[in-house]
């Protein structure tokens, strides 16, 4: 089975479309975890243990963990998180000349899914894209206030914005069946209009929680016809308890109350 076909079984058994972000911010971790051998690791344990029944999906951001032992305490993650039987996309928003993307992919010897940068073109994605077993989240429309910036840009002689040609693009670059985008919560009539763009392709939808990102609208634009799609909330959830000693419960109430929320809208 590839990724989605593992995906929507994963969102059938939790009934969640929520994504868990696990973005373990050093100077927010707590004191209980501070002295571990790998502190990361630690946190992600207990935020784990506290959410996999909520999680349909788990996504490390690779910029916490881009040093010896962060590496390490990434392996850990996903190898816990896959015995909690939750699949792990992570974030390493990737994109280079097909030689060194070629070494970038090793990622998914380990992980399911990664996010990529689409901006050097296909041959650059191309490593990502012949995996048929993972997926491969392009990002499209991103939440950052930044994110019109070029993303916005209407294209001559296409009658359409950048984001709405990446769309287009990636839905022809998906033949194995593994491709989905990544678009934010933060900007509805983007979601809205890529979703019109490609009905088929499963979406990330970041910006929930701590961005202020559109729930309801993530639901509603971000899953595709099979209701196959993602809804991420990093520090909403794994910081929800972050002054109180019960932090690691606190994770899981959260999560459960964006499953509870999210599913109003499924
Ligand atoms: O690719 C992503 O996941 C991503 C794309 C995007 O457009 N916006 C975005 O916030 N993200 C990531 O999603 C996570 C959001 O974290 P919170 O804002 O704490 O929920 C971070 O790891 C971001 O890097």
């Amino acid at each position: 089975m590839g990724f989605f076909d593992d995906l929507a079984a994963r969102i059938d058994a939790t009934d969640s479309v929520v994504c868990v972000g696990l973005d373990p911010d050093p100077d927010r971790l707590p004191d209980d975890v501070r002295e571990k051998e790998l502190p990361r690791w630690a946190f992600n344990r207990r935020i784990i243990d506290a959410t996999h029944e909520h999680a349909a999906c788990y996504k490390p951001n690779a910029a916490f963990y881009e040093d010896s032992e962060g590496w390490r305490s990434l392996r850990e993650t996903v190898a816990y998180a896959h015995g909690k039987g939750v699949p792990v996309i992570v974030d390493a928003k990737r994109g280079d000349i097909g030689n060194t993307a070629r070494q970038y992919a090793d990622i998914l010897d380990y992980a399911d899914a990664i996010t990529v940068n689409p901006y050097l073109g296909r041959d650059s994605l191309q490593p990502f894209l012949s995996r048929t077993d993972a997926g491969v989240f392009v990002l499209c429309r991103t939440s950052n206030s930044g994110g019109k910036d070029f993303q916005n840009l209407e294209l001559a002689g296409f009658d359409e914005y950048l984001y709405e040609h990446v769309a287009r693009r990636a839905s022809e670059w998906n033949e194995n069946d593994n491709v989905g985008l990544v678009v934010g919560a933060t900007s509805t009539d983007e979601l809205e209009r890529v979703r019109d763009t490609v009905p088929d392709l499963p979406f990330l939808v970041p910006g929930v929680g701590a961005q202020g990102g559109d729930a309801e609208a993530a639901v509603e634009f971000g899953l595709n016809e099979n209701g196959v799609g993602l809804v991420n909330s990093t520090r909403g959830i794994i910081f929800a308890g972050e002054d109180s000693e019960e932090w690691a419960a606190a994770a899981g109430q959260a999560a459960k109350r964006l499953k509870d929320r999210l599913n109003q809208y499924r």
